[in-house]
C-alpha cells in the first residue's frame, strides 16, 4: 500500500502480547534532541505477520540510521522514542555531556566594562520543548493535592467519578493493556474525566491539569475504547504541536493498545509521505496541525465526516505556535456536529479559553489547579556587583559562609552560563550545565543526575526555569536577573526560577546578582510580589554567615 520510496511504516512486535500495528514516520529533519525512528522499507503491505516472518520473528529489518549503534539483535530497536528510549539510554550507561570547559563559538571573556549580557540573544524557554522534557521526566504519576473542579453546562445532570478502571466496562484487551502499564487505579484527573470521555451520547470536554497527572493516558484510553476495530477507516483524530509530542502519544497508544489486535495508528506528521490515492485504514490518526490539514483537505486521505472523536493535546502550547490554532479550527469546522471534541492543556490562560471556545461547544470543564508557587518560604537577597568576576567572588563567599546542599544558578545567556561553569569547575566544584544547546534527551539526563545528587550545582538558563522538581535545592542564584525584551523584570520567570527552592514546605534562599544600573529592577520585583529583597555586601563574610540562622 505504501511504496518503499514514498511511505514509511513501522510494524511493532510486542514481546508480551499480540502486536499492534503502528505506522511510524521517519523524521524529516534532525530533531533537536530526540533520536528519530529510522525508516525501513515495508515489503509486505503492512501485514504484521508477514513482517515478523520476513525478519525471522524479530520484526522488520531496517537500515541502520547514521550515528546509531545497532541493538544486540543487530538492527536498531523499532521503538520510536519516549520514556523507553530515555530509560534505555540511561540503562546503557548513557552519560550526559555534562559541563564542558570549551564550547567552541560560545566561550568569550566578559567585557571589561561589565556584564555585556545585552549583546547576545537570551535563551528563552520553548514551550513545546518543555512539554516534551516534562514528558520524559515524568516516568510516574505526579500527585496533586488540589481538588478537581468540574464545571458543566447542565448542573442538574449527575456527575460521577470512578475509583477503578473496571467501572468503565472497557473491552477486556484494553483493560489488560491498562493493567500491563502498571496503572492500578485512575489518577485524579482520570477519575473525573474518564466517565465523561466514555459517555453516551458523547460529551465535549476541556481538561486542564499539570504535566504528569495522567491526561495523555486518559484520552488515549478514550480513543482506544471509542474506535471500532472491525471498521477500517479513521475514526479519531488527535493533534499535538510537534512531531515528537505526536509520537509520544502514539507510543502510549501502542503500549495501552498492545492487546487490541485490530486497532491501528498512523501519523500525520511531516515526513510520513503517503502515496497518492491512498485511503487510510487506521482508526486513529495522530499528527501536527499542518500535515493533518494537508491530509484532510488537500490530499483527502480520509473522510472527515466519519470522525467521531477529535482530541487537541497541549492546547496551551498549540496557541503559542503560530498558525496552529487557525489550522486546528479549520480541521474542527469540517468535522461532524456530533463529533466528540476534547481539549487538554497543562495551563488555563485567557488565550487558551478563547481558543477552546472556538473548538469545543458546550463543554464540561475539568480543572485540577497547579500547586502554587509562593515566595513565602524563600528569603531573598541581592548583591550589587560590578561585573561577572565580582559576581563570581560573591558566589565563592557564599560557598565559604553557608552550607549549601544543592544550588541552581540561572544565567540570562548561554555565554554567561558557559563562563561561569568553566570558573566553577576550575575551582573544583561538581557542576552540571543545562542550556538549549543540549538535546531534550540530554537535558532530561542532566536533570535526572542533578535530582539524584550526582552534581551539586546546576547552571542553567531559562530553558529550565519551570516544572523541574528537585526537592533538595537549597539556594537559587540569579547570576543575571530575568528581564524581558523591554528590559523590564520578567516577573513570571523570576517566580519560576526562585520557586525551584523553598519547595515542599522547606525553607529556601535566593540571591540576585545585579549591577548598579539594575538595582531599580530589584525594587520593581519587590513591589510586584509585595516582598522584601534585602541588600547584602558581597564581601562581608560575617553578614553572610548570619544567613545560616
Ligand atoms: N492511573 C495511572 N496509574 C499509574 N501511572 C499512571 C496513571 N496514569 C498515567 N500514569 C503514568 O504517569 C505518567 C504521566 O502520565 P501522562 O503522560 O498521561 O500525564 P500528562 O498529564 O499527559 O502529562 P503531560 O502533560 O506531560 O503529557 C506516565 O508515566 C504515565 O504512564
Amino acid at each position: 500500500m505504501f511504496p518503499h520510496t514514498l511511505g514509511v511504516r513501522d510494524v511493532k512486535r510486542d514481546p508480551t502480547g499480540d502486536p499492534m500495528t503502528l505506522h511510524t514516520p521517519s523524521r524529516p529533519r534532525s530533531p533537536p534532541g530526540i533520536a528519530a525512528p529510522p525508516p525501513f522499507s515495508p515489503s509486505n503491505g503492512g501485514s504484521m505477520a508477514a513482517a515478523a516472518a520476513a525478519s525471522g520473528g524479530r520484526g522488520p529489518q531496517r537500515p541502520r540510521a547514521p550515528g546509531r549503534s545497532p541493538s544486540p539483535g543487530g538492527y536498531p530497536s523499532s521503538k520510536p522514542l519516549g520514556r523507553d528510549s530515555f530509560t534505555s539510554r540511561r540503562q546503557e550507561g548513557f552519560v550526559s555531556p555534562g559541563p564542558r570547559r570549551e564550547l567552541p563559538g560560545h566561550r568569550r571573556e566578559p567585557s571589561r566594562t561589565g556584564e555585556n549580557e545585552d549583546s547576545e540573544e537570551d535563551e528563552r524557554e520553548d514551550l513545546a520543548e518543555s512539554s516534551l522534557l516534562n514528558k520524559l521526566l515524568h516516568t510516574s504519576l505526579v500527585e496533586n493535592s488540589h481538588h478537581v473542579e468540574v464545571l458543566q453546562q447542565d448542573p442538574s445532570s449527575p456527575l460521577f467519578s470512578i475509583r477503578t478502571f473496571e467501572e468503565l466496562h472497557l473491552k477486556k484487551e484494553l483493560l489488560q493493556g491498562v493493567y500491563t502499564m502498571g496503572f492500578n487505579r485512575p489518577s485524579k484527573i482520570q477519575a473525573n474525566a474518564l466517565p465523561i470521555l466514555m459517555a453516551h451520547p458523547p460529551q465535549n470536554l476541556i481538561a486542564q491539569s499539570q504535566s504528569g497527572t495522567g491526561k495523555t493516558a486518559a484520552f488515549v484510553l478514550a480513543m482506544l475504547s471509542r474506535v471500532k476495530g472491525a471498521e477500517r477507516y479513521p475514526q479519531c483524530l488527535c493533534l499535538a504541536p510537534t512531531y515528537e509530542l505526536a509520537l509520544q502519544i502514539g507510543h502510549v497508544a501502542e503500549k495501552m493498545g498492545r492487546f487490541c489486535n485490530d486497532i491501528r495508528v498512523t501519523y500525520a506528521v511531516q515526513g510520513n509521505r503517503v502515496s497518492p490515492g491512498t485511503v487510510l485504514e487506521e482508526q486513529i490518526v495522530i499528527g501536527t496541525p499542518g500535515t493533518m490539514l494537508d491530509w484532510c483537505f488537500k490530499r483527502r486521505l480520509l473522510n472527515m465526516r466519519r470522525i467521531c472523536m477529535f482530541v487537541l493535546d497541549e492546547a496551551d502550547v498549540m496557541i503559542d505556535t503560530q498558525g496552529f490554532s487557525s489550522q486546528s479550527i479549520r480541521i474542527q469546522r469540517a468535522l461532524p456536529k456530533d463529533c466528540q471534541m476534547l481539549l487538554f492543556s497543562a495551563t488555563f490562560k485567557e488565550t487558551l479559553w478563547k481558543f477552546a471556545l472556538q473548538i469545543v461547544s458546550r463543554p464540561i470543564i475539568i480543572k485540577l489547579r497547579q500547586e502554587e508557587l509562593t515566595l513565602t518560604n524563600i528569603r531573598q537577597y541581592y548583591f550589587v556587583c560590578r561585573n561577572w568576576e565580582q559576581k563570581y567572588e560573591a558566589l565563592c563567599n557564599l560557598y565559604g559562609s553557608i552550607t549549601i546542599g544543592q544550588a541552581m544558578i540561572f544565567c540570562q545567556t548561554r555565554r554567561s552560563a558557559d563562563w561561569l561553569s568553566v570558573k566553577m569547575i576550575q575551582d573544583g566544584h561538581q557542576v552540571a550545565m543545562l542550556t538549549a544547546e543540549l538535546s531534550i534527551v540530554q537535558r532530561a539526563d542532566v536533570i535526572q543526575r542533578f535530582r539524584d545528587g550526582k552534581e551539586k550545582v546546576l547552571i542553567t538558563t531559562n530553558v529550565c526555569a519551570r516544572g523541574i522538581d528537585v526537592a533538595q535545592v537549597t539556594i537559587v542564584v540569579n547570576f543575571g536577573l530575568p528581564i524581558n525584551r523591554q528590559k523590564q523584570p520578567d516577573f513570571e520567570t523570576y517566580l519560576h526560577r526562585i520557586g525551584r527552592t523553598g519547595r515542599f514546605g522547606k525553607r529556601g534562599i535566593a540571591f540576585n546578582m545585579v549591577d548598579s544600573h539594575s538595582v531599580h529592577l530589584v525594587h520593581c520585583i519587590e513591589e510586584h510580589f509585595q516582598t522584601k529583597i534585602k541588600r547584602l555586601d558581597p564581601d562581608c563574610m560575617d553578614k553572610l554567615e548570619e544567613l545560616e540562622n
